[in-house]
């Protein structure tokens, strides 16, 4: 039997008055599979939060949504971006700063990144790094458990009861000094999280994510000197970054907590955020921890934002590196607005990860890590992310040497000048070959083949591939066609060259695999977005109902 209570105590939200349980909890349902430690994440309390953070801000979410479409309009139309003239203020004012560091992020020189199963968590922290970015973003697929197991993970290990063990292995948290400080990311506010529905909708994964991590964990975090700090996945304008501002602000007012307590660092990674830089920074200023360059990312964007213009096709991956015009402005820029702001500007990922079974190709992969921490020290980065702890020390050593200060806010790169048309220079040399499309198709299939089976991120042919780096991928196959482009051999590439080279791989993939894999699920999707014509906006959405399995119907009441 329910029965229809209200509270106005710490666990509902102290500063919103009375809030009515069970008129809040009607039509809030959830749809994956529950049980007493999930009831530990989404407990009663915390739902009632999730339904008032959707319920507030959902209507704007898909209002932000919209308004990328209209840009998508624009651009295809054949207009272009450049910076906002109703933001020039902004930008001219020389006199706002973000918030200074919180605890635990004034030194973040090395960030290791990853997915939040209970191991890798657990391998995570114990890495030697100054923080770490637990992702829900572009290294998980978020399968119900993989959600709920990944806040799981972190409520055990920010509580330091996350040690378990596997067959023979222990795995135990460190306890010879403190732990990086822990950073997680929320998905984008382009995803929903099926499982879970308010008034008939889906809530918004963002919101679940954020909503979640912060109920559960914030006072928690500051009690043991550190915060609820966040990355900021693939925003598209300053307008989003206002929206997750004003998520902070009810959520922190909610449960009586400080305003400016929580932190956010802000991914630029489209190609429309990095005109709105400063405008990010603003919109988030008492919460802004900095920014970070997703050159992954950012480079899908500029394929996908400027995908019918031929003058932006870009030719093999492996040519579209960070020196390239259009990637050295980015960072640039980057580094030049957060130090002028007084806040991060975060480096990131190189792709490679160490190869086992040949010293002489790890050589060259590690030296390949170290040349771009190296550019990114010099270029005034304050820090940069590892995708695996064995390049941890590879990341310090260069840090440690080129930074002997904690940040290097003081590098205001005032002899930096950056340009729409900088922003925008599509010179990069390089050839497309018939390597870099069968690599692309490889990536591809290979990334969606472990997604679909529920896991984020994966090794192939020696490097980390994610969401992010298989989008690129998949736009790169999508631009060449579209534009039908030659091959330095000077053949075509076209939708039946393409689809010839998709299956004979998908087939040659799945054979080796063998029993139970998803190659071929993955080339039936992977087939529509090869061929020019249909663009997925992301293929992780163009995937998502393969993953999802909303089941039993809980009414959030019951929890
Ligand atoms: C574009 C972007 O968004 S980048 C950010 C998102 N991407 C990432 O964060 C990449 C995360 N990295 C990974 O997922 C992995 O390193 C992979 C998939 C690339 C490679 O994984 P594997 O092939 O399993 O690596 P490998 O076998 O060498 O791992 C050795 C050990 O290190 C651990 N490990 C590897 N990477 C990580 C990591 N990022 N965090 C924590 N532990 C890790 C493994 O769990 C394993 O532990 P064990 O010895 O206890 O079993
Ligand atoms: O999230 C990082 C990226 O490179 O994309
Ligand atoms: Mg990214």
């Amino acid at each position: 039997m329910s029965h229809s209570h209200t509270t106005s105590g710490r666990d509902m939200g102290r500063n919103v008055g009375p809030v009515n349980v069970d008129q809040v909890l009607r039509d809030v349902n959830v749809l994956g599979p529950l049980n007493n430690q999930t009831k530990k994440i989404l407990s009663k309390e915390a739902t009632v939060f999730l339904a008032v953070l959707h319920r507030t801000f959902n209507a704007q979410r898909k209002a932000l949504l919209q308004r990328r479409v209209m840009r998508q309009a624009e651009l295809d139309k054949g207009n272009t971006l450049d910076f906002l003239p109703e933001t020039k203020h902004v930008r001219e004012n020389d006199a706002w700063k973000g918030a200074p560091p919180a605890p635990g992020l004034v030194d973040r020189r090395t960030e290791i990144t990853g997915p939040t199963d209970r191991k890798m968590v657990v391998n995570a922290l114990n890495a030697d790094v100054w923080t770490y970015m637990a992702d829900f973003e572009d290294s998980n697929a978020p399968t119900w458990d993989n959600m709920i197991n990944g806040q799981l993970n972190l409520y055990d290990a920010i509580r330091k009861q996350v040690d378990f063990k596997q067959g023979e292995k222990s795995y135990a948290l460190r306890t010879d000094r403190v732990l990086p400080t822990l950073i997680c990311r929320a998905r984008g506010w382009h995803l929903e999280e099926k499982h879970m529905t308010v008034d008939g909708e889906a809530i918004s994964a963002s919101l679940f994510d954020f909503g979640l991590y912060f109920f559960n964990n914030a006072e928690e975090l500051v009690k043991r000197g550190t915060g609820p700090y966040f990355y900021l996945p693939k925003m598209e304008s300053h307008l989003e970054a206002r929206l997750w501002n004003d998520t902070f602000n009810l959520a922190q007012d909610y449960i009586g907590m400080r305003r400016g307590t929580i932190r956010g660092t802000v991914l630029i990674e489209t190609i429309p955020a990095a005109f709105e830089m400063d405008e990010i920074i603003y919109e988030l200023r008492d919460h802004s921890s900095g920014l970070n360059c997703g050159r992954w990312d950012y480079i899908f964007s500029v394929i996908k934002r400027f995908r019918q213009n031929p003058d932006f096709v870009l030719p093999d991956r492996s040519a579209v590196t960070m020196t390239v015009p259009f990637m050295d402005a980015y960072v640039k820029l980057l580094i030049k607005t957060c130090h002028r702001r007084g806040v991060h500007a975060m480096g990131g990922m190189a792709a490679q990860i160490p190869i086992k079974d040949d010293p002489k190709a790890n050589d060259a992969a590690m030296d390949n890590v170290r040349a771009d921490k190296l550019r990114e020290v010099r270029a005034g980065h304050d820090g940069t992310w590892v995708a695996h702890p064995a390049l941890a020390s590879i990341a310090a050593d260069v840090f440690n040497t080129n930074m002997p200060t904690p940040n290097q806010f003081h590098v205001r790169r005032e002899d930096v000048h950056i340009t729409a048309n900088d922003l925008l220079n599509m010179n990069v040399p390089g050839k497309i070959t018939e390597d870099g499309i069968r690599k692309n198709l490889n990536i591809g299939l290979g990334y969606m083949e472990g997604w679909l089976r529920g896991v984020g991120c994966v090794p192939i042919n020696y490097l980390m591939e994610d969401a992010a780096t298989a989008e690129v991928s998949r736009s790169q196959l999508w631009q060449w066609v579209k534009h039908g482009v030659p091959t330095e051999s000077g053949k075509k590439v076209d939708k039946a060259y393409a689809l010839k080279l998709l299956h004979e791989q998908a087939d040659e993939l799945a054979k080796k695999a063998g029993k139970g894999n998803k190659y071929q699920t993955a080339a039936k999707y992977f087939e529509t977005q090869v061929t020019g014509e249909d663009y997925a906006e992301f293929l992780t959405s163009l995937l998502y109902n393969e993953i999802t399995s909303p089941s039993e119907k809980t009414p959030a009441a019951k929890l």
